[in-house]
């Protein structure tokens, strides 16, 4: 049995329209997933839904199984156990994650003392080792958030989640407001104590450079969708839908220092929730748009060994393993866009 599998999730804020869409997941035991796609196409939502940290009001639909249990019809007792112990989050700015007027230490003991019904002693002791196992000293336990470096707070928050031995560890964008030197050490970091215990991982990121560095396997959302899924590095290199493609062109390469010049971007937003485009809905942005795309969404399938991809290219010729022309480098082709699929 996986670890985690979601099965059409879909959710939508208080009011608004779904900014989750049918995302189907799995992940098993000890694996990494990275989840990439640009600001605003549903990432946070879906890991705040996998650990029922939604605000109230909003409405979902779907399955979450978290070693076969449902997270989104649990009671709000069990949902209370499982998070920490279960399952537990790594934020993005931990400055607004830990509180600012306890001492670092009592916030990592809380989870020890409210799950393993740990003594003071007892979880001021494992606190210590926590620290140590994230790369600080045991007596940085006394200090408040201020007195830490950008490094070391997310540190802490890795120690947090890490506290109970969870079975899945979601981080949502854990190294974004740190400089590339500490953010490499603190994805590092992660890699090494989930690989360690075995901790299933759920990366969310906007950069794919990182992802594909980090995790095994590769899911890339747009507008709440799946639209890409694959093994990490297959995707990073040969992606198989535009956007996908798109996002990967977007950042500098791994590996290649060039590749910082050259000019990237992808043009455009992504859809708000409320005004998705008919039809796929990265087509009034793609470059390989064809006229069936803008009335026809394409369900991910099949796009190679352990690959699913949701485009109209992916079936025939001329896109699977093909270079498209420069995705998101320019504005969608007249001539790929009248041609029939
Ligand atoms: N609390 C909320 N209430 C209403 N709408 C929200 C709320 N949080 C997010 N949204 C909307 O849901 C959509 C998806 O947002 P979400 O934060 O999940 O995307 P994301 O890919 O994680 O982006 P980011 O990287 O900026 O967090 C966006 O259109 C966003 O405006």
């Amino acid at each position: 049995m996986s670890l985690l599998e979601v099965r059409e999730l879909e959710v939508a804020y208080p009011g608004g329209a779904a900014a989750v869409r049918g995302v189907d997941l799995s992940l098993a035991a000890g694996e990494k997933l990275g989840i990439a796609g640009e600001s605003g196409c549903g990432k946070s939502t879906l890991a705040l839904a996998l650990l029922r940290l939604l605000p109230a009001g909003t409405r979902t639909g779907g399955r979450i199984l978290l070693d076969g249990e449902d997270v989104l019809t649990m009671k709000w007792g069990r949902v209370r156990a499982v998070r920490w112990a279960g399952a537990s989050i790594v934020f993005q700015g931990a400055m607004h994650s830990l509180n600012a007027v306890h001492r670092v230490g009592d916030q990592i003991a809380e989870p020890i003392l409210l799950h393993h019904k740990a003594t003071p002693a007892g979880a001021r002791k494992r606190t210590g080792e926590l620290l140590e196992q994230v790369g600080l000293p045991a007596a940085r336990a006394d200090a408040y958030p201020h007195e830490l470096s950008g490094g070391q707070r997310q540190r802490v928050m890795i120690a947090m989640a890490l506290a109970c031995d969870p079975r899945l560890i979601v981080a949502d964008e854990p190294t974004t407001a740190l400089d590339v030197m500490i953010q490499a050490q603190i994805l590092r970091l992660i890699e090494e104590l989930v690989s360690e215990q075995e901790t299933g991982l759920i990366m969310i990121s906007h950069d794919l450079a990182v992802l594909a560095d980090t995790c095994d396997r590769l899911a890339v959302m747009y507008a709440g969708r799946i639209v890409e899924e694959g093994p990490a590095r297959q995707v990073y290199d040969d992606a198989r839908h535009p956007y996908g493609r798109a996002l990967s062109e977007a950042f500098p390469r791994i590996g290649d220092p060039a590749s910082r010049f050259a000019p990237h971007g992808l043009p455009g937003d992504p859809p708000d929730p409320a005004a998705v485009p008919s039809g796929c809905a990265f087509h009034p942005r793609c470059p390989v748009a064809l006229d069936v795309c803008a009335t026809r969404d394409q369900p991910l399938r099949a796009a190679g060994p352990e690959r699913r991809a949701a485009c109209v290219h992916v079936e025939g010729a001329g896109f699977g393993g093909t270079p498209a022309a420069g995705a998101g480098a320019r504005a969608p082709d007249a001539e790929a866009r009248s041609s029939t699929p």
